[in-house]
């Protein structure tokens, strides 16, 4: 058996598998079968809570001189991914809790580098560190750089932004309704990306206020993704011409999240962060 905490911030949901002595190697299918909604825990990705120094990449180990604790985050399918923002508040609630860490500050490492977290009155704020437009010089001259259909849905022009992961973000035209957008399949992207992308549809509510949805990589349409929201809101702001420092709301179908461009070229992601339960699970 296998202990697990089930946690999720606005509704972007994980489970938690400690391994304080780095001793779990886990398997995709092991991962799929905790992620599974119906025979397993359910979770739109798993993280595993290891001491840095027990990280198998060299590029995660050289990070524990700075931070202790490794987000080692694995999408619902099994496959690994660089970065999750949602998941670094969940994984920041675990640590207070647990006593793994204090003070009102924690330096997690994760396959992007290290995240430096704070303790704010709703929850948590992660410094996700520098973010880049994928072509700078095409979205600067034409405002997007790729295409993207969804199912049953237009080729519509998309902006591609790496926040540690891939994302495209999708301005939806007028006469398409967020709503409904058929996300149960990933949309089509033009050029292919053959490592994949997490796909942001978004809706302007007023000034620095959007909505969104979201096609998770590896996962599929999941109620809130951090970095996504985060690509959202500055992916808006570069269209907006406007670039500064202001704060933006961007509400997704598990809640809303708070993104301010921070001096650097780096940005904050902050939102609540939730454990529902903790129990043991055969692996
Ligand atoms: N939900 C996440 C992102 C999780 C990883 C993503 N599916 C990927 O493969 O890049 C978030 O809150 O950022």
């Amino acid at each position: 058996m296998t202990r697990f905490t089930k946690g999720h911030g606005t509704e972007n949901d994980f489970v938690l598998v400690p391994d304080l002595d780095g001793t779990i190697e886990l398997t995709p299918a092991q991962v799929q079968r905790l992620a599974d909604r119906r025979a397993g825990l359910g979770g739109d990705g798993v993280i595993r809570v290891v001491p840095t120094r027990f990280a198998t990449e060299d590029s995660v180990r050289e990070q524990a001189d700075r931070a202790a604790w490794f987000m080692d985050y694995r999408n619902a399918d099994g496959s690994l991914a660089e970065m999750c923002g949602n998941g670094t508040r969940v994984f920041a609630a675990y640590l207070v809790r647990e006593g793994l860490v204090t003070g009102d500050r924690v330096d997690i490492a994760t396959r992007a580098g290290v995240k430096s977290i704070r303790v704010t009155p709703e929850g948590f704020a992660v410094d996700l560190g520098p973010w880049r437009l994928v072509d700078e010089e095409g979205a600067r001259r034409d405002g997007f750089d790729m295409m993207v259909r969804p199912r049953h849905g237009k080729p519509v022009p998309a902006l591609s932004l790496d926040l540690g992961n891939p994302h495209a973000v999708v301005m939806l035209p007028e006469g398409i309704e967020l709503a409904a957008l058929d996300l149960m399949e990933a949309p089509e992207t033009q050029p292919v990306r053959p490592d994949g992308v997490n796909v942001e549809f978004v809706r302007p509510l007023g000034p620095g206020h959007i909505e969104m949805r979201v096609h998770e990589r590896g996962v599929g349409e999941t109620r809130s993704c951090g970095t996504g929201a985060a690509a959202a809101a500055l992916a808006t702001r570069f269209w907006s011409g406007v670039e500064d420092d202001r704060p933006w709301r961007v509400d997704v179908p598990g809640g809303r999240l708070t993104v301010t461009p921070l001096p650097g070229g780096r940005v904050e992601l902050a939102g609540p962060a939730a454990l529902v339960a903790d129990g043991d699970f055969p692996l």
